[in-house]
């Protein structure tokens, strides 16, 4: 399949406090194909992540107060918008998490088939994480949701390491207030009639424990996917059932998803 040799590709870190892992991360992520930006949006920290940011080479910008993870997205997104060249295609965009260390550069793998056109919203499935503390109760709402707007059972909804094209990214905009992001884009991005694949990448990050933190983290979460959820129920046009059921059983594990819509278009 073809991939323009001039397409670019932007890097963008949501960050809140992560001073000790920033520098890492993106070393790593420089080293991914085609990435010739990498920005850092410090999300209102209180540490020295906006510094360490600096001084390991990326772009920071920096929200006085914190805003939640998916307002810094925005912000990051918005950068490299500005940053695009003049006659040059827009850059796809990687938005990688903070705490990925150096197992950030095994995110290579997403940007392919964007590259490629295979999938306009390619998303990391990571391998089980020493210390995750969940019980999948987040994952099972979320994963559900998806299935029920579209028919997709991905392995790993609330994944939040995915490269995607900026029309894939326009069509997921505005995006869902804090931990809703991930749910409420891939639900946008197949509502589109666009293509989603999930890439396994042999990443490692902080996971969440089973402590009280562990626990409220989660609360949050749940909230904030259950809203992302509330309003497309609210918001948008139902998909016909029978092309959720001709879709969903047309998936194949690792394969790309997208909807069967037959050139219908939906509103958003
Ligand atoms: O107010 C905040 C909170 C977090 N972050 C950053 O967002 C990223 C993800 O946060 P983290 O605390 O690592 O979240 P996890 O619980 O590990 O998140 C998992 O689940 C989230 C969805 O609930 C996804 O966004 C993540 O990608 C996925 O790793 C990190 O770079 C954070 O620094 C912000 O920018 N602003
Ligand atoms: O630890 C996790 O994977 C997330 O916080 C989601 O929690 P869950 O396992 O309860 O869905």
């Amino acid at each position: 399949m073809s991939s323009d040799p001039t397409r670019r590709v932007a890097v963008v870190i949501p960050a809140k406090n992560e001073a000790e892992t920033i520098a890492t991360t993106i070393r790593a992520a420089r080293a991914i194909q085609r990435v010739d930006l990498v920005i850092v949006v410090d999300d209102g920290s209180d540490d020295e992540t906006q510094h360490v940011a600096r001084n390991a080479g990326a772009a920071v910008v920096r929200h006085a107060v914190n805003r939640g993870k998916a307002s810094a997205m925005e912000t990051g997104a918005a950068v490299v918008a500005m940053r695009d060249i003049d006659n040059r295609p827009p850059r796809h965009l990687l938005f990688l998490d903070a705490d990925l260390g150096e197992s950030a550069v095994e995110c290579n793998e997403l940007v392919t088939p964007v590259l490629e056109g295979r999938a306009d919203l390619a998303i990391a499935a990571l391998p089980p994480q020493a210390g995750a503390g969940g019980r999948g109760f987040v994952v099972g709402a979320a994963r559900k949701a998806i299935e029920k707007f579209t028919g997709w059972q991905p392995l790993q909804p609330l994944s939040g390491q995915r490269c995607l094209s900026r029309e894939a990214y326009e069509v997921a905009t505005p995006l869902s207030r804090g931990w809703g992001v991930e749910t409420g884009m891939t639900i946008d991005v197949l509502r589109a009639g666009l293509t989603v694949i999930e890439v396994p990448c042999d990443l490692t990050h902080r996971a969440t424990g089973n402590d009280l933190a562990g626990q409220l983290h989660r609360a949050g979460q749940y909230r904030d996917v259950m809203l992302a959820v509330t309003q497309r129920r609210v918001r948008t046009r139902a998909i016909p059932g029978e092309i959720i059921a001709q879709s969903a059983a047309m998936q194949r594990p690792g394969e790309p998803y997208r909807l069967n819509l037959r050139g219908a278009s939906l509103p958003k």
